[in-house]
Order: structure tokens, then sequence, then C-alpha cells
């Protein structure tokens, strides 16, 4: 079976905060949703399938009952970064197959002001931590691997957070509005070397919710048509190939399956959202992705490629999880958020891409290179 045109994102809404001392997980939650279903043009009533992850306090039934829902169809599928790319795949086969018509999808979280979500959590999580392996090493391995195998350098990477500060300016909402150079990237402090504080993600309380239905009460609605027509996904262990090979990730599975499913090739996009919790997410995922060829990203970004206005391939107009927003680890819900405002033509008009019609929204979960989830997500406004 295939979802190609099966299933339309009728509503978006990201959170304006992204500092919220004063508001519970669930708070924001609910806050989405009605902003989500505003947008959409509905009411709570409409509603007959619910996603979350696990920002959701309590998980699928606390948070139906908190927001007065009445569901036929839940997931709670949970990939870390990547989980509402995914749950926009499984929207939209559960739609495909009748099991819904009109889906919810909140991720909401607060780690500027709550805690933090535990870091590098898997099976060995007890026994690795104690040895510094936590999320911000882990891609600093990625980095340093990929500059080793292919001659990458941090003026490279660096590119990535100033394309990002770029479009970030023009962000009302975004937490870093201030343009940065190459030399602010490489000159911020070690984080985890070679990855300095600005070549990462902002942590950032908020939240995003989307409405996904079918092609019919799409079209009943008012505003203008986003569909997905490719969806991939896959997940990368060590142990699953005996590959430990850190200079790739999953988007070399995903992503090709989603392409296929579509029936266009990278070249054919407009506008590509990519996960960023860190520079060199984004430089793998272009790779990965066939956007530029292994080894060749660093090349790729600092051409200016991913500017708007600029380069081939404008990326996170938003400012991305980089410099705009970043809650809770889960930055895939943002990734699909922009990814509709591009094709519906409601981004900034300094960074709107002109006849934006076809758009990728793609990103990873958990540690990249490492263990780690991938999805990518084709979107075609009609
Ligand atoms: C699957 C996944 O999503 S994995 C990714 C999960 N997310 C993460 O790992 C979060 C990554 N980011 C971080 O951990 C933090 O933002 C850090 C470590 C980079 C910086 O944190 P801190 O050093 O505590 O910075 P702090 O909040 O004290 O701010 C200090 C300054 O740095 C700036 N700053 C903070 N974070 C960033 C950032 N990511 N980029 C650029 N500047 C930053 C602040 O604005 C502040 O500037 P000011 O002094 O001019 O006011």
């Amino acid at each position: 079976m295939t979802i190609k045109g099966k299933a339309y994102i009728a509503g978006i809404y990201e959170h304006p905060t992204r500092h919220a001392p004063d508001k519970s997980t669930a708070q924001l939650h609910a806050e989405v949703a009605k902003g989500a279903i505003e947008d959409a043009g509905l009411t709570k009533a409409d509603i007959d399938g619910y996603f979350c992850a696990g920002d959701a306090p309590g998980g699928l039934w606390p948070m139906v009952d908190y927001l007065g829902l009445k569901v036929r169809h839940v997931d709670s599928t949970e990939t870390g970064g990547c989980s509402y790319l995914i749950h926009l795949g499984h929207a939209a086969e559960a739609i495909a197959a009748g099991k819904c018509s009109i889906a919810l999808v909140t991720l909401a979280g607060k780690p500027r002001t709550g805690p933090m979500p535990p870091r590098a959590a898997g099976a060995e999580a007890d026994f690795e931590v104690a040895y510094g392996a936590t999320t911000h090493n882990a891609y600093g391995m990625c980095a340093m691997r990929h500059m080793h195998d292919y001659g990458t350098t941090s003026e490279q990477l660096a590119w990535i957070k100033v394309a990002a500060s770029h479009h970030a300016q023009h962000n009302p909402h975004a937490m870093l509005r201030d343009v940065v150079t190459v030399e602010d990237v490489i000159n911020s402090p070690m984080i985890s070397d070679p990855l300095h504080r600005m070549d990462c993600c902002v942590v950032t309380d908020g939240g995003g919710a989307m409405i996904v239905t079918t092609p019919e009460i799409a079209k009943s609605l008012k505003k203008p048509l986003v569909r997905l027509i490719g969806h991939g996904e896959a997940m990368k262990g060590p142990r699953g190939g005996k590959d430990l090979d850190l200079t790739y990730s999953a988007g070399v599975w995903s992503g090709p399956r989603a392409f296929e499913e579509a029936g266009v090739t990278p070249k054919d996009i407009k506008y590509a959202s990519i996960y960023d919790s860190f520079t060199i997410t984004v430089l793998m995922q272009l790779e990965d992705l066939g956007f530029c060829k292994k080894g060749e990203g660093g090349k790729f970004v600092s051409d200016g490629n991913l500017i708007s206005g600029v380069g081939k391939l404008p990326f996170n107009t938003d400012g991305g999880g980089l410099c705009s927003n970043h809650p809770v680890n889960r930055g895939g819900m943002t990734k699909i958020l922009e990814a509709v405002r591009q094709l519906r033509g409601e981004a900034h008009p300094k960074v709107q891409v002109p006849n934006c019609d076809l758009a990728i929204a793609h990103g990873t979960g958990g540690l990249l290179g490492v263990r780690h989830a991938a999805s990518t997500c084709i979107l075609e406004r009609v």
C-alpha cells in the first residue's frame, strides 16, 4: 500500500514561546492542539485520531483525557527527534486504512525551564554515561570522524549555523536572532571537540502541532492544500550489521524510500527542513539524502547553498533548531511546520522560496551515526 497523496496536512501551529516557566508541559500540548485545530478550521469534536511521543506527560491516555478527545486511533511511537516525522507517515497510513480521518499530533516540552530529558538513553546507558557518552559527545565523535575521513573543517560546519542565523533574523519568535559569522562560530566555546557552542541547537520551551486528514476533508477546508507524497523510516545500530561507520545515518535508507514513493529526486526539491540538533547532523543528512555526494557536504554548505535567496537548497528558513526552537529534543515537528509554511506561501517574505511546490522534511533521533532512527517526508503543494 502506498500513502502517496492519501493524507493532507490541514492545520499547523507552532507555539510562539521559547520560555514558559509558568506553564505545564500538558498545558503547552493543549495550547498547540488548539492552535492547529483552529488553523484547520475544525473543532475538537472532529478529531478521531491522536499521536504523541515521549514528551507527552504520562503518555497517551492521560493526554487524551487531559485534551478531552474522543478518538478511535492512537499512536505513541517514540523515536526521539524524528518521532513526529514518523507520526506523519503513520497518520497517513492510518488515514489510508480508514482507521481515523482527522488526526491530531502534538509536541511540547520545557527543557529550558524544567528538567532536560534523559541523555544517551539506551540499553547500556548506565555504563556509557559514566564515561562521557552523552548526546554532545556522540555527535562530536561523528564530526571528528567526518573530518578525519573526508577533510571536513570546522569552518565548513560553521556555515550551517551562519545560514540558519540568516533566516532566524526574520523570525520574531526565534531564540537567537543575531546573524553570526564563521568566525563567531569557531570562536565560541568548545562543547565537545570539534563542536563549539554555536554548532549546537538551542534549548527551548515550546511545542507544535499538526492536523493530518483525508484528501476529501482537506479540500472542504480553507487552507492551501499540502499533502504527503512519500515517507520513509529506518533505524541504524552497530549490532544490526557490525557497522561502526559514524559518517552516515539511517537517512541513507529512509531517504531513498521516500523519494521513490513520491516519484521525485533530490534535484526536484525546492525547500528542505533538515534536522539540526548540531551542525554535523545537517551535513551528514544532506549527504545521506543525496543532495551532494558523501564527503562533499562541507563544500556544499560553505558554498552558501543553504541560504534562502542565495543557494540552491534553502533550508530551515525559520532558523531551525540551531537558532529558533528545539523543544525537548524532538525537532521533527518544527521541521514539518516550516515545510508546510513554505508550501502554503506563509513563510516570512524575506525567506519564502518562490513557487515552492515540493519540500522535504527529514530528521534523525537518538545518537547520530551510532544507534538512531531516521524519517523522511516528501510534501507537495497541490
Ligand atoms: C535528537 C536530538 O535532538 S539531539 C540534540 C538535543 N539537544 C541538545 O543536546 C542541546 C544542545 N545545546 C546545549 O546543550 C546548550 O545550548 C549549550 C551547551 C550549547 C549552551 O548551553 P550553555 O553553555 O549553558 O549556554 P547558556 O544557556 O548559559 O547561554 C550562554 C550564552 O550562549 C548563548 N547560547 C546558548 N546556546 C546557544 C546555541 N545553541 N547556539 C548559540 N548560542 C547559544 C546564549 O544566548 C548566551 O548568550 P549571551 O551570553 O550573549 O546571553
